[in-house]
């Protein structure tokens, strides 16, 4: 798959300007968009945010999970600086699709955890690549990245497919209630570092 340019627009928003890029594999169909503030193709680190798609969490402020309050902070913080990307993957469920993952979400108030919903459905507990990362970056002239996230293994994932990922900066937004069960299960089973690193 080969993610190409399509268009691209100023977005202005409660964070502050950003520019929006679509981009498009025309083979499948499938779409991946960035966001994008300040100069980026000046060989120097970019902070980015490599967020996967949620729409419970981004669009309707579920407390299931930390994605909406983790793209409004990564959007903060870039519009603080000036300068960043966030890379906005359609990649809902971690890869399983929308539909799937309200059926996980269903196995999981039946006491599943987020890991054994996706086993019971038959999917891995991760499907996401991010091979798509790299066709859009090269397009917007990042090489070097700081890397928003607290999950290693995305750190690995994108260095994996070429990207020059000199630094992950944490990005603690906090719990609640209705998601300590699933930040646990991140922690213990998928490897996340959802707590301040000792020094
Ligand atoms: N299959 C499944 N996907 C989920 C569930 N809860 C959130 N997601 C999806 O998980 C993705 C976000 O991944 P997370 O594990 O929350 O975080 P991450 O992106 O790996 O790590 P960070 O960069 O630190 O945010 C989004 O695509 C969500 O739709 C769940 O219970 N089951
Ligand atoms: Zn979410």
């Amino acid at each position: 798959m080969a993610f190409e340019f399509v268009a691209a627009s100023r977005l202005p928003t409660q964070f502050g300007e950003f520019s929006i890029h679509a981009f498009q594999d025309s083979a499948s169909g499938k779409e991946h968009i960035a966001l994008s503030m300040g100069t980026l193709d000046d060989g120097e680190p970019v902070l980015m945010r490599v967020h996967s798609e949620c729409l419970t969490g981004d669009s309707f402020g579920s407390l299931r999970c930390d994605c909406g309050p983790q793209l409004h902070a990564a959007m903060q913080q870039v519009s603080e600086l000036g300068r960043g990307v966030i890379l906005y993957l359609r990649q809902e469920g971690r890869g399983i699709g929308l539909v799937n993952k309200i059926r996980a979400y269903a196995l999981q108030d039946a006491g599943a955890d987020t890991v054994e919903a996706n086993e019971q459905l038959g999917f891995g507990a991760d499907l996401r690549e991010y091979a798509m990362c790299e066709d859009m970056l090269r397009h917007l002239g990042v090489t070097r990245v700081r890397l928003l996230t607290n999950n290693p293994k995305k750190v690995d994932g994108l260095r994996a497919v070429g990207i020059d990922v000199i630094e992950r900066v944490a990005l603690f937004v906090g719990g609640n209630p209705h998601n300590e069960g699933y930040m646990q299960t991140k922690t213990d089973k998928m490897g996340h570092m959802l707590a301040p690193e000792k020094s």
